[in-house]
């Protein structure tokens, strides 16, 4: 069980979303949805294959757009920003994909060094270099910085393409399924690496993922996408402590003996 992240300061929202509603032609995804994410904080959001979690990312990260409702990030609403504007937010926000989306053709140096060329066009090779050394270690592979995406574990993929994200300072954090594929001991230790971002980096960050394992080792709160709301939110235990039996069978088939 996650021990509750000291460093939570509640007097400090980085996302809050109300009354969020989005559909695809008639089919509703998102039915209104209210979330607050604190300064800090790993907010598990769970739920089903097909029940909008990622969508609901991708509106945070305004690579989709709403339908209905508020979506501030970091003090500032989201689908009112310029197109220059919303790039420079994006830049504070950091995504990890469920693919790791690395680039094959280049070595984990070039990868890492990509986003940093692109996007801090003021550093130099040597502070480029130290930051690239940085996050590796972070992550536990710094001898694998002239390895090919092909040489590498899923697990160890997963890590680099956390090292990606994380080598802009992002203030926040979105990981998508996390875990997906991953076996049981190398998603611990992604778990494991989830938490040490936090502290390391003092990011607050949003995990989504189905993955109640997960979900118990990262969540300081966990919230539960249900129908198109959240049905349930609170700690892990007090998520699961329910008569509701779409609750009750999502969780036996995740521990299933
Ligand atoms: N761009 C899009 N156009 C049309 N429909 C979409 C689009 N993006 C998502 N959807 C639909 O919205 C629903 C929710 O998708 P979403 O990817 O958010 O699910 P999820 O909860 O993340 O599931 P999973 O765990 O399988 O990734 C799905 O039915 C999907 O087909």
């Amino acid at each position: 069980m996650k021990t509750l992240n000291p460093k939570i300061d509640k007097s400090s929202k980085v996302i809050a979303i109300e009354g969020l509603k989005k559909a695809f032609d008639d089919f509703e995804v998102l039915k209104g949805v209210d979330l607050e994410l604190y300064q800090g904080e790993n907010l598990v959001v769970l739920g089903r294959s097909g029940t909008g979690k990622s969508v609901l990312i991708k509106i945070i990260a305004g690579l989709l757009r709403p339908d209905e409702g508020m979506i501030n990030v970091l003090g500032q609403e989201v689908d009112r920003l310029t197109p220059k504007e919303l790039d420079r937010l994006r830049l504070k926000i950091g995504f990890s994909f469920q693919n790791s989306a690395l680039y094959d053709s280049m070595t984990v140096y070039e990868n890492l060094e990509f986003p940093l060329v692109r996007h801090m066009k003021e550093l130099g090779k040597a502070d480029r270099d130290r930051s690239i050394e940085e996050v590796l270690e972070a992550v536990g592979l710094s001898q694998s910085i002239n390895q090919m995406p092909s040489e590498l574990s899923g697990g160890q993929r997963k890590r680099i393409g956390i090292a990606r994200t994380l080598i802009l300072r992002p203030e926040i954090m979105l990981y998508d399924e996390p875990t997906a594929g991953l076996d049981p001991i190398t998603s611990m230790d992604i778990n494991n690496l989830i938490n040490e971002v936090q502290r390391r980096f003092n990011t607050s960050s949003i995990i989504i993922t189905h993955d109640l394992t997960c979900a118990r080792a990262v969540g300081d709160r966990v919230v539960m996408l249900l129908d198109g709301q959240f049905q349930r939110q609170g700690t892990f235990d007090e998520v699961f402590a329910t008569t509701d039996e779409r609750v009750k069978a999502f969780y036996n088939y995740n521990f299933i003996d």
